[in-house]
């Protein structure tokens, strides 16, 4: 089957309504969570803010303090907006702006990315994941790259490659700095989690998202409600917002905030943290102007068995393990072939707790 990417569907001559294959209420596999969506701009200004800064304080209260509010963020929202991190805006708006560029190459020079597999290094692709045989799609083209161990990048651009780099090396430092803090917010040391997970070999990609102009875009959803593997994705986008979490029941939207990366805690953090951090569900809803998001999902390395920490703070008699160990490689390609239905990937390795087995 010859598969159209949704920005060349966006851009046929006339469109004036989205092609019903599009249309939400055509996914049957899942139904949409009974969620309020809450546009309140006091919601909004809820998400935890993080200065990345505070987290190399040389004054231990400020030190202190800059741990916790990152252990609760994780734990309260599993996703929070960091600020201060380090980045030059310069390099961010280069990286969206060369990615840019090539989801407006020719389709013929993009689909020589296809990719058969779910491992292969570079992928562009539509929908949610073409591995999967969808006949129902989401408004969104993506190019998915593994940056580490080994980087992977397309030669087009022409300075695709050499941005990419120098923002995959800084955003790497920020992500281990983070987990250390996150390590640390949870009483264990500092090194237990890149020891046991093997993050030097940490496994790395980054998912670039296009979501064309749309039309009609409440008919739409850009990418489908799903949690991340992973310990932590780091993520920008250029100014135009659409990104919803769910939080206390509801969806919120979360809107960009200039030159601040956005976090979140993936489900393999949930799973060393024995669900204390929460791997939370999200989704992408479409606009009337394109957007562009880019995340980098830092994740364990592909052979590391993921289970709970084995620290006493974080298995014992009164919390008992959740979640079966699993290696890391056997998880994304449970993930990445599972059938979309609205539910995160984690329900199938959690233990049944005991009060359920009463
Ligand atoms: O576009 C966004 O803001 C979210 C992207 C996302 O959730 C993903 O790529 O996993
Ligand atoms: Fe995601």
């Amino acid at each position: 089957m010859l598969i159209t990417s949704a920005k060349e569907v966006a851009e046929l001559p006339n469109l004036k309504a989205v092609p019903s294959n599009y249309y939400v209420d055509n996914h049957h596999n899942y139904s949409l969570p009974a969620a309020i969506i809450d546009t309140n701009d006091d919601d909004d200004s809820l998400i935890p803010i993080i200065d990345f800064s505070l987290l190399s304080s040389e004054d231990p209260h400020q030190l202190s303090k800059a741990i916790q509010d990152l252990g609760r963020a994780c734990q309260h929202w599993g996703f929070f907006m960091l600020v201060n991190h380090g980045i030059e805006e310069g390099l961010m708006e280069e990286l969206i702006g060369v990615t840019n560029e090539f989801f407006l190459m020719p389709e013929e020079d993009k689909w020589k990315y296809k990719g058969e597999n779910v491992f292969d290094p570079i992928k562009y692709g539509t929908s949610f994941n073409y591995t999967s045989n969808e006949t129902n799609f989401y408004w969104r083209d993506f190019l998915k790259l593994s940056l580490h161990p080994q980087f992977h990048s397309p030669d087009q651009p022409n300075n695709f490659r050499e941005v990419l780099r120098d923002y995959c090396d800084k955003s790497r430092k920020v992500a281990r700095m983070l987990l250390s803090g996150i390590s640390e917010s949870l009483g264990l040391e500092k090194e237990l989690m890149e020891k046991s997970l093997d993050l030097d070999s940490g496994f790395e990609l980054l998912v670039a998202n296009y979501y064309p102009a749309c039309p009609q875009p409440e008919l739409v959803l850009g990418l489908p409600p799903h949690s991340d593997f992973g310990l932590l994705t780091l993520l920008i986008q250029n100014d135009v917002g659409g990104l919803q979490i769910q939080h206390n029941g509801k969806w919120i939207n979360i809107n960009p905030i200039p030159n601040s990366i956005l976090v979140n805690t993936g489900d393999h953090l949930e799973i060393f943290t024995n669900g204390k951090y929460k791997s939370v569900l999200h989704r992408a809803i479409v606009n009337k102007e394109a957007r562009i998001s880019i995340g980098i999902a830092n994740c364990p390395a592909m052979n590391a068995i993921v289970s709970p920490a084995d620290s006493p703070l974080i298995q014992n008699e009164r919390l008992p393990p959740l979640y079966l160990p699993k290696e890391y490689r056997e998880y994304v390609e449970m993930q990445q072939t599972k059938p979309l239905d609205g539910k995160s990937c984690l329900d199938q390795i959690k233990i049944n707790s005991p009060s359920k087995m009463l």
